[in-house]
C-alpha cells in the first residue's frame, strides 16, 4: 500500500547537507538521517515512545554482545538493566566516581613524568581502570592490568565490527544461518571465536568481585551495591543477579572507548594550538596556584578550560553519527513519511559543524563559548548538551565522562607542556588521518608531555611517594 506522504528526500549532490531530514535506502532498511538539533528533538525526544529502540546488528549478536542493555530493543529487558544502572549510578550522587577518579588521575601523573612516550596506553589504562572499579570495586593496576586487558582485548572485535558494512552478514541476515565450513563464512568462525571472548568478559570480573564481596576484601562498587542487602538476601536481591552481571559489564563497554577518544581528542586540540594550551594554563595558574593540583571544586572557575573541553567535542565530535535509534511504527513529520522500522541517525557531526550556530566550523575556537564577562556564554549552545544522545536512549554516564575529562584536562595542563616532538630539527605533525579521521579516535599520535617547572616535577614526584 502507497502511504499518503512521500519519504523525506534524498541527500542533495552537493557536499553540503543543508536538508534537515533525509532519506536513504540500504539494503533494504529505511535509513532516516537527522542534520538538524530541532528534527532530532521532535523525534527522539517529544516522539521517544516511537524512536527509542535500536537497529539489529547481527553480527554483534553473533559475538555474543547482544547482552549489553546498550544494543537491546526498547522493551522490558532494556528498561529493567537501565533502571538498574541509573540506580546505583546517578549524577546525584558524584560521591559513587569522583573518587575514584581522583585516584588514578593522580596516578596516572608521575607515570606520565616517567614513561611520556606510553601516554596512549596511560590513558587507556586511566579510563579502562576507573570504569573497572567502578563496577566491580577490583583492584586495577594502572599499568598493564590483566582485567584491563581482557576487557580491552574483548571489545576490540567489537569496535572492528561495529563499522557499517564491515559484515555482510548485517547487509544480508539470511548469511546468520550459513555454516561455518561454508566457503566465504570465515565471519562464523571469527564470531564463534570472539563470542568466547565475549563471555569471559562477561563474567570473569563479575565472579572475582563477588568472590571479593563475601570474603570482605572488595571496595564499594556498582556490584557491591547491588549485592550488599540483608545478610540472607542471596535469594531476594532487587534484580536477578543474571541482570546484576550484565548491567556492571556496560560500565566498561559504555565508557571506555568513548571516554578515551574524547580525552585524546583533546590532547589532539591542545597539541595542535598551543596559543589555546598557554590560556588556559595561564587560567589554572591564577586559579589554582603552584602548591596544588585542580580539584573539582575549581572548575566553575576555570571557564576557558570548560570552554576548550566543549569546543573539542564540537571540533572532533566522539560519536560523530551518535548512536541509531530504530522507530517502532510508521509516522509522519513535516509531511514526510518515516516507515516502522527505520534506522535513525542523529548525524552529529553536521550539528556541530553547522554554520549558523558556529561560524567557521572547521577552526578550533574556544572563544567563541565565552562571553564578554569571561563566563560561559550561555547563548551558544553547548555541543556537550547533543554529544551525549537523545530521549530515552540518552548516555546514562554522561556525568562521568564530563568529570572525569575535566579532571584529567585541568590535571596534565596544570603539571605538563604539551608539545609536539622535534627529531632531527624535523616537527612531528599528528598524522592527517588522525585530525581528519571522523570515526576512529584511536590512531595513534605523537606528544611530547614536559614538567612545566622545577616546582611541577616535585609535585608530580610527591604524588608518587
Ligand atoms: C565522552 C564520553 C561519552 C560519550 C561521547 C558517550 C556517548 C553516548 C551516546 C551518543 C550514546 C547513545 C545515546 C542515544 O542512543 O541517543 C550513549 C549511550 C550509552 N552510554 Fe555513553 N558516552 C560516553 C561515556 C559513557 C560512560 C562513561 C558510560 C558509563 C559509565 C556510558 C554508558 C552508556 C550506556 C550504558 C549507553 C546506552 C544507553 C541505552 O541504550 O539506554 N557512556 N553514549
Amino acid at each position: 500500500k502507497r502511504p499518503a506522504h512521500p519519504l523525506p528526500p534524498g541527500p542533495p549532490k552537493r557536499p553540503l547537507i543543508d536538508s534537515d531530514i533525509l532519506h536513504v535506502s540500504g539494503a533494504g532498511r529505511d535509513i532516516v538521517i537527522l542534520n538538524s538539533v530541532d528534527a532530532t528533538r521532535d523525534l527522539l525526544e517529544k516522539r521517544s515512545a516511537n524512536y527509542s529502540g535500536r537497529p539489529a546488528f547481527l553480527m554483534g549478536k553473533l559475538m555474543g554482545w547482544d547482552y549489553l542493555f546498550s544494543s537491546m530493543p526498547y522493551g522490558e529487558a532494556w528498561r529493567e538493566r537501565r533502571k538498574l544502572f541509573q540506580k546505583h549510578f546517578h549524577p546525584t550522587k558524584p560521591e559513587t566516581h569522583r573518587p575514584i577518579e581522583t585516584e588514578y588521575v593522580r596516578k596516572l601523573l608521575p607515570e606520565l613524568l616517567e614513561h611520556p612516550e606510553d601516554f596512549m596506553a596511560l590513558f587507556r589504562h586511566l579510563i579502562g581502570a576507573t570504569t573497572l572499579v567502578l563496577a566491580y570495586g577490583l583492584d586495577i593496576k594502572l599499568v598493564n592490568d590483566p582485567y584491563v586487558h581482557l576487557a580491552d582485548d574483548s571489545m576490540r572485535p567489537l569496535i572492528e565490527a561495529i563499522v557499517p558494512g564491515a559484515f555482510f552478514v548485517d547487509l544480508i541476515p539470511a548469511l546468520q544461518y550459513v555454516p561455518e565450513w561454508f566457503p566465504g563464512a570465515t565471519f562464523k568462525r571469527k564470531a564463534r571465536e570472539w563470542k568466547e571472548m565475549t563471555m569471559i568478559f562477561r563474567s570473569k570480573p563479575y565472579e572475582a568481585a563477588k568472590k571479593a564481596i563475601l570474603e570482605g576484601k572488595a571496595k564499594p562498587s556498582f556490584t557491591s551495591m547491588c549485592l550488599d542487602q540483608e545478610p540472607d538476601a542471596a535469594t531476594k536481591f532487587e534484580f536477578d543477579e543474571e541482570v546484576i552481571r550484565d548491567t556492571a559489564s556496560m560500565f566498561f563497554a559504555g565508557g571506555s572507548d568513548t571516554v578515551l577518544a574524547a580525552l585524546y581528542t583533546f590532547i589532539l586540540s591542545m597539541l595542535c594550538h598551543p596559543d589555546k594550551q598557554a590560556k588556559v594554563q595561564e587560567e589554572i595558574d591564577r586559579v589554582v596556584g603552584h602548591d596544588r593540583l585542580p580539584d573539582y571544586g575549581d572548575e566553575p572557575n576555570l571557564p576557558y578550560l570548560s570552554a576548550c573541553i566543549r569546543e573539542s567535542f564540537r571540533w572532533r565530535p566522539t560519536t560523530p553519527m551518535s548512536v541509531p535509534h530504530c522507530s517502532e511504527s510508521d509516522d509522519v513529520y513535516n509531511g514526510y513519511f518515516i516507515p516502522a522500522g527505520s534506522i535513525m541517525i542523529a548525524n552529529l557531526w553536521n550539528m556541530m559543524h553547522n554554520e549558523n550556530e558556529y561560524p567557521n566550523p572547521d577552526t578550533y575556537l574556544p572563544e567563541r563559548h565565552i562571553d564578554e564577562n569571561g563566563k560561559i556564554n550561555k547563548k551558544v549552545r553547548d555541543p556537550m548538551s547533543i554529544a551525549f544522545g537523545f530521549g530515552r536512549r540518552i548516555c546514562p554516564g554522561e556525568h562521568m565522562a564530563r568529570s572525569t575529562l575535566y579532571l584529567a584536562a585541568a590535571s596534565i595542563l596544570a603539571l605538563f607542556d604539551l608539545k609536539k616532538p622535534v627529531r632531527n630539527g624535523v616537527v612531528i605533525e599528528p598524522t592527517k588521518e588522525y585530525l581528519s579521521a571522523i570515526v576512529c579516535h584511536t590512531a595513534p599520535f605523537e606528544c611530547d608531555f614536559k614538567p612545566r617547572s622545577e616546582a611541577a616535577e616535585r609535585l608530580i614526584r610527591s604524588l608518587a611517594e
